[in-house]
């Protein structure tokens, strides 16, 4: 059990991201008061067995049913165990594993029981982040840019920057510093980019049994074939104005694309389209920032990073260069947000997610043995 600390402004919370790739729970702490970072803390990382990721790969785009509860049954457990080493911790940000997201239809869908997860450790539990947006007219993602403005503050900048976020799927925050708050007019724009790494993991585990390209090293060997390239970009998402948000399977189709090419050419034009996505997306930002952040896996592959410092007209580096965390930027946002949703704060408003107006989502557990 966590050891739970008295709450004072400043709160110390834990947040657990398990993302889109399916590779495993990250966890991190935050310090803040629910506007700004005081502190970045201790984090970690409980990886998924390959027979848990089956588990979830075999319940995405399901809304119910046995696979649904064998997923809820693998993201509970992994996340107990993944939660359970820190210690003064005063609430978890509880993001849970999406399994389907259709905000104009049947809604968004986290699996993870935050009540049950509240007993285990002990401690309060935000979870259940996105609904209320959806119920409220919005994409219900992304969520992160209101913790990317505390970054954009906490980094110190000046004019705006942007925070590229290459998971499974892509997605970009650009910030305006001068605001005082989030929600102010003109202080962000957020939306997904497209789909970023998932496509290719899928096509490299189908065929050869790979769950990512290491380094880009099995793209840097191939050739972008640019007609599949302009077939992926004659795509609707592309043309339409944000706030927009994906499904991690909704461009898996994308593997059809290049199923005629070699694994080398599949994956230099895979981590094209992944480029070209958010090259198309820059230009709904209203002025271009001064630098492109990125965070998430895909900086990790330099290949994707030169496509990207190719195809942007702005300096595009890693998080790091500023000193953030790029493995742990989404688990800190979900501690961020279970403060600002702790203390009745917003976490997502229309120019993030497109909702009618500001919302405050998700769902506080306490735990009734404490
Ligand atoms: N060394 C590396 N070389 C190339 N690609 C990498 C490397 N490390 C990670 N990646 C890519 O990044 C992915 C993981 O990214 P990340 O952990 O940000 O995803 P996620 O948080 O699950 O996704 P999302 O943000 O969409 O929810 C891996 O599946 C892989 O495709
Ligand atoms: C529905 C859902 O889980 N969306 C994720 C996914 O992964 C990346 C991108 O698509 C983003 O929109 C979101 O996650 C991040 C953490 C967010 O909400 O900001």
């Amino acid at each position: 059990m966590l050891k739970a600390k008295r709450t004072e402004a400043v709160v110390r919370a834990l947040g657990a991201m398990s993302g889109t790739s399916l590779d495993g729970v990250d966890a991190a702490v935050v310090e803040t008061d629910g506007a700004a970072i005081h502190a970045f803390g201790a984090h970690g990382y409980r990886a998924y067995s390959k027979e848990e990721q089956a588990v979830l790969m075999a319940a995405l785009g399901k809304w119910a049913g046995p696979e649904v509860e064998a997923a809820t049954a693998v993201v509970d457990r992994a996340h107990t165990e993944a939660l359970a080493g820190f210690e003064d911790i005063e609430l978890v940000g509880f993001h849970g594993q999406t399994l389907a997201h259709e905000p104009r239809g049947r809604g968004t869908l986290q699996v993870g029981d935050g009540q049950a997860l509240a007993e285990a450790l002990g401690v309060p539990v935000v979870w259940d982040f996105r609904s209320a947006d959806v119920e409220m007219g919005g994409e219900g993602a992304p969520l992160a840019p209101f913790f990317h403005f505390a970054c954009a503050k906490w980094i110190g900048a000046v004019k705006p920057v942007a925070f590229l976020n290459l998971g499974g799927v892509g997605n970009i925050t650009w910030v305006d510093p001068g605001k005082a708050k989030p929600e102010d007019e003109g202080a962000l724009l957020a939306f997904d980019t497209g789909p970023a790494n998932a496509p290719l993991n899928d096509l490299l585990r189908q065929r050869r049994g790979l769950a990512f390209d290491e380094g880009g090293k099995i793209a840097a060997r191939g050739k972008v074939a640019t007609g599949a390239l302009e077939l992926f970009l004659a795509e609707g998402y592309f043309a339409r104005m944000p706030p927009k948000s994906l499904d991690r399977n909704d461009f898996s189709e994308m593997i059809e694309l290049v199923s005629e090419l070699s694994d080398e050419d599949a994956a230099a034009t895979m981590t094209a389209m992944c480029a070209a996505a958010v090259a198309q997306g820059m230009e709904h930002c209203p002025v271009p920032p001064e630098q492109v952040l990125v965070t998430g896996g895909g900086r990790h592959n330099p290949v994707l990073m030169e496509m990207l410092a190719v195809s942007l007209d702005c300096p595009v580096a890693p998080v790091e260069e500023v000193g953030l965390d790029g493995d742990m930027l989404e688990a800190q946002a979900f501690a961020y947000l279970a403060v600002r949703v702790a203390r009745g704060l917003a976490t997502s408003c229309p120019s993030t997610t497109g909702v009618r107006a500001l919302v405050g989502g998700g769902t506080v557990s306490r735990p009734e043995t404490a």
